[in-house]
């Protein structure tokens, strides 16, 4: 049977999934145009190779009507007759709302795809440099710098080399209306304003092929990343030895003292903790220790040693 000819921004997501290993696929779809012609497309290869797909909303019920959102996305899913489900989370209206939805969301996706599936997610090219950009202004280091990966785990994100406006392109050739999030056009946001109009000022003034650029610099940072990570890893036992530390070059402490205090149970090390604990080498003038999150870090004879909470 002739297949019916693919739009050109359509061939483009299709092909981006079709560089897919074949598994069990779950797509994490929210309902804007980069999930939905993700979900489209997988569901397009699926059907092809025979293997299963189907696509989960998370409602994170901050907005009225979330719960209709949801299922209005879970409508157009239908649509071209992919399996999907809204699974609601809870997220406390207090503190960094964003951050504990992400967390309660990627918590949701995680558990829904369960131990075989790969969970599709929707990032695009543009996400991507938006991120950088926002870690560059924060004076981020390589780790942070590096981005999203493509894979990490389950998590995969098959569009990270594609635009923003190919996805929206490709949901207009197959007839899918997106969902447009508020929360998208809201400038109160930093990467609101990066998205709508850091870069487009960039493009401008520096020339076109900034977000391509940064996407890059992401990849750059992900090898350099690594290589300090390897080049650490010897340093690192329960505790820290002050010399090694003092030995190492300061690229390779500080990635030393990162890795351990995130395996030692502290939650996410800043560069503020990596750097009070640096000085306990570079620096120490008979200081017994610091707070870091989650804990302290105590110079103990020749050792630094973590103390949790
Ligand atoms: N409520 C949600 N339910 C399921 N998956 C989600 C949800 N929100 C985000 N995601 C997943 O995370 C990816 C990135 O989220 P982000 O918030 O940057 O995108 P988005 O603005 O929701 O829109 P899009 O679907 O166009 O990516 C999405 O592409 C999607 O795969």
């Amino acid at each position: 049977m002739a297949r019916k000819a693919l739009g050109p921004a359509t061939l483009a997501v299709v092909q981006a999934v079709e560089a897919l290993p074949a598994e069990p696929w779950v797509v994490a779809c929210s309902g804007g145009a980069d999930s939905l012609s993700l979900a489209w497309a997988a569901h397009l290869v699926a059907g092809r190779r025979g293997t299963s797909v189907r696509a989960v909303v998370v409602d994170h019920g901050l907005q009225a009507g979330s719960g209709e959102i949801a299922a209005d996305v879970v409508r157009i899913l239908a649509s071209f007759n992919l399996d999907a489900q809204v699974v609601p989370v809870t997220v406390e209206s207090q503190g960094n709302v964003e951050a504990q939805a992400r967390e309660a969301r990627y918590a949701a996706l995680e558990r829904e795809a369960g131990g075989d599936a790969a969970l599709l997610l929707g990032h695009t090219l543009d996400d991507q440099a938006e991120t950088v950009l926002l870690g560059l202004a924060r004076g981020s280091g390589p780790r942070s710098l590096a981005g999203m990966a493509a894979r990490r785990g389950r998590l995969t994100r098959p569009l990270l080399e594609l635009h923003r406006h190919t996805t929206a392109r490709a949901c207009a050739e197959v007839g899918l209306e997106p969902w447009h999030d508020p929360m998208n056009a809201d400038p109160h946001f930093a990467r609101v304003r990066t998205r709508t109009r850091v870069l487009p000022m960039l493009e401008r003034e520096l020339g076109p092929g900034i977000a391509e650029a940064l996407a890059r610099t992401a990849d750059l940072c992900r090898d350099a990343a690594e290589a300090l990570d390897a080049a650490a890893a010897p340093l690192i036992s329960t505790t820290l030895d002050v010399d090694v530390l003092a030995s190492a070059q300061p690229g390779v402490r500080r990635a030393a003292i990162a890795a351990w205090l995130t395996e030692r149970g502290a939650p996410s090390a800043s560069w503020v903790h990596v750097t009070a604990v640096e000085a306990l080498v570079t620096d120490w003038h008979g200081q017994r220790g610091i707070d870091v999150a989650g804990g302290a870090v105590l110079r103990k004879e020749g050792d630094l040693v973590y103390v949790p909470r």
